[in-house]
């Protein structure tokens, strides 16, 4: 139980499911932190401080002996289930906290909501800022990646403490201040938004190689940890190696044979494609991601279309090692696309909310700690400290060189798949995103035609300046026109 007569700790925690409980004990790890915990129910704040003794955390059954144990100014760290158990816990921190005090909000919650919320907190004179926090489980206990939002001036006091606990990469920790009220989680919802496409292009890799060349799970582990030591070197291809390679104990079958084929989602993913559909900005392969593994999820509707046709020819893979090479690149290929798309959506919303993003420094802190760490974020950074406002990932000349390399590769895939019948969404659409933005004319023309046909929408010329209709239902000749876009 807490000593409510003293206030000990510099900082706490509030909420300690995974996340929290793991962020709790990297706090208390540092030096100089002691940590105060706090739990909804009891029984998980017993367990942290039964199996941590080391930690020295002052526990209390009560939020507002938790509270009374925090000094002043008070910073407390919410990691409870995004929704309406964080809107609970910040009217329980605001009724209790005073004018100076931090809450910070390191769930995943959606931006908008972290606007609002800091726009409310604010106003009380206690500061709010929302902070992104990736890593899982092993990121929240030895250094995640801290994507926080909110006040320049609640980050001076924050900085410092979450540097203390992030993962550094390259020397430096993997935290910077992203921007003000929402801007800290929504750079981590497209980091989430850009996850879940890398996770779905290792998946389709994965199913063409084994389907395509016959081997095993545990030997696809084996091409998967040879591509770790090049340039696909990520943390998501080294836990997919683990994961192939797992046996399981029930059955003697490889552990992906046993696992139901339904891919779950807990929402960001979702989020980052509603918000870049409002922004007009095309995250197209990350919406495959979030698609297919709504396809995964309908077993109604795939038990319904077992028994369609698929292809009449035969597909067979000559050369298995050229066509897992080919595959290799065709995964390089589109996982850049990934990331370009994400980092466009990102500077779209800033655009949109006012957030002075770094886009360099959003790539370094991805380097390490975080579910998307990669070794080719080093490129990414080195792009943008190149060209501070580059405005195409993919034209950087490492880029644009790494696609001209790997394209013939990832048409052949993609050919592979269609012809062959196996799904690659994402590769798929990551190609047509890629040929789609090199094309000098798209037949976006024609749909302005079939526009201005039926609705009299309006359509530019490329030789003449101002807006232009065809009089579709009259004589036919053009007229000039008010935009109406
Ligand atoms: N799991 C992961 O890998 C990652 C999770 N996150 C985010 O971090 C946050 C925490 O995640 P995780 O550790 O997985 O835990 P969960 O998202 O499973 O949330 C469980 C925690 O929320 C608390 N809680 C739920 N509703 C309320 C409420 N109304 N009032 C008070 N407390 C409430 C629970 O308390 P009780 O024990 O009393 O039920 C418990 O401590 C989430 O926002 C999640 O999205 C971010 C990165 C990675
Ligand atoms: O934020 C995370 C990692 O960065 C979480 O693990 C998140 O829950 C993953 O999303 P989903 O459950 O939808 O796959």
């Amino acid at each position: 139980m807490a000593d409510t007569t003293k206030a000990q700790a510099n900082i706490g925690v509030v909420g300690l499911a995974v996340m929290g409980s793991n962020l709790a004990r990297n706090l208390a790890s540092r030096e100089g932190n002691t940590v105060a915990v706090y739990n909804r129910s009891w029984e998980k704040t017993n367990t942290l401080i039964t199996e941590h003794p080391e930690a020295g955390f002052i526990a209390s059954e009560k939020i507002e002996d938790f509270v009374a144990s925090l000094q002043k100014p008070r910073t407390a760290i919410i990691m409870v289930q995004a929704g309406k158990g964080t809107d609970a816990v910040i009217d329980q921190l605001t009724e209790l906290f005073e004018p100076g005090d931090i809450i910070v909000d390191g769930g995943n919650a959606l931006f908008t909501d972290t606007i609002r919320r800091e726009k409310a907190v604010r106003e009380t004179g206690i500061n709010f800022v929302g902070a992104g926090i990736s890593g899982g489980e092993e990121g929240a206990l030895k250094g995640p990646s801290i994507m926080p939002g909110g006040s320049a001036e609640a980050y001076q006091t924050l900085g410092p403490i979450l540097s203390s606990i992030a993962a550094v990469a390259e020397g430096e920790p993997c935290v910077t201040h992203i921007g003000t009220d929402g801007a800290g989680h929504f750079v981590k919802m497209i980091h989430n938004g850009i996850e879940y496409a890398d996770m779905q292009l290792i998946a389709e890799a994965y199913d063409l190689i084994r389907r395509g060349t016959g081997k095993s799970p545990a030997e696809i582990a084996e091409v998967f940890a040879e591509w770790n030591r090049g340039e696909l070197e990520s943390y998501l291809i080294e836990i997919t190696a683990e994961v192939l390679r797992q046996v399981d104990a029930k059955t003697g079958k490889p552990l992906v044979d046993v696992i139901v084929d339904q891919a779950g989602s807990k929402g960001t993913g979702v989020w980052t494609v509603q918000t870049a559909l409002n922004l007009g900005t095309p995250v197209s392969g990350i919406a495959e991601a979030v698609f297919a593994r709504g396809l995964s999820s309908h077993p109604e509707q795939r038990a319904a279309a077992i028994g369609l046709p698929g292809p009449s020819d035969e597909w067979t893979v000559d050369d298995k090692d050229a066509f897992i090479e080919d595959v290799r690149l065709a995964l390089y290929a589109s996982k850049i696309v990934a990331y370009s798309q994400g980092f466009d959506a990102i500077a779209a919303g800033a655009d949109e909310h006012g957030w002075n993003i770094d886009l360099g420094a959003v790539s370094k802190i991805w380097r390490g700690g975080c579910i998307i760490r990669a070794q080719f974020l080093n490129r990414i950074a080195d792009s943008y400290a190149e060209v501070p406002d580059l405005k195409l990932l993919l034209s950087a000349p490492y880029f644009a060189d790494a696609m001209s390399k790997a394209q013939d590769a990832w048409r052949r895939v993609v050919v592979a798949s269609a012809q062959s019948g196996i799904p690659a969404p994402a590769f798929s659409s990551s190609l047509s995103y890629y040929d789609g933005l090199r094309a000098e004319r798209l037949p976006a023309a024609l749909v302005q035609g079939q526009r201005d046909f039926f609705g009299a929408h309006t359509y530019k010329r490329v030789d003449a300046e101002g807006t232009f209709h065809t009089l579709w239902s009259g004589d036919r000749s053009e007229v000039q026109a008010v935009d109406s876009h």
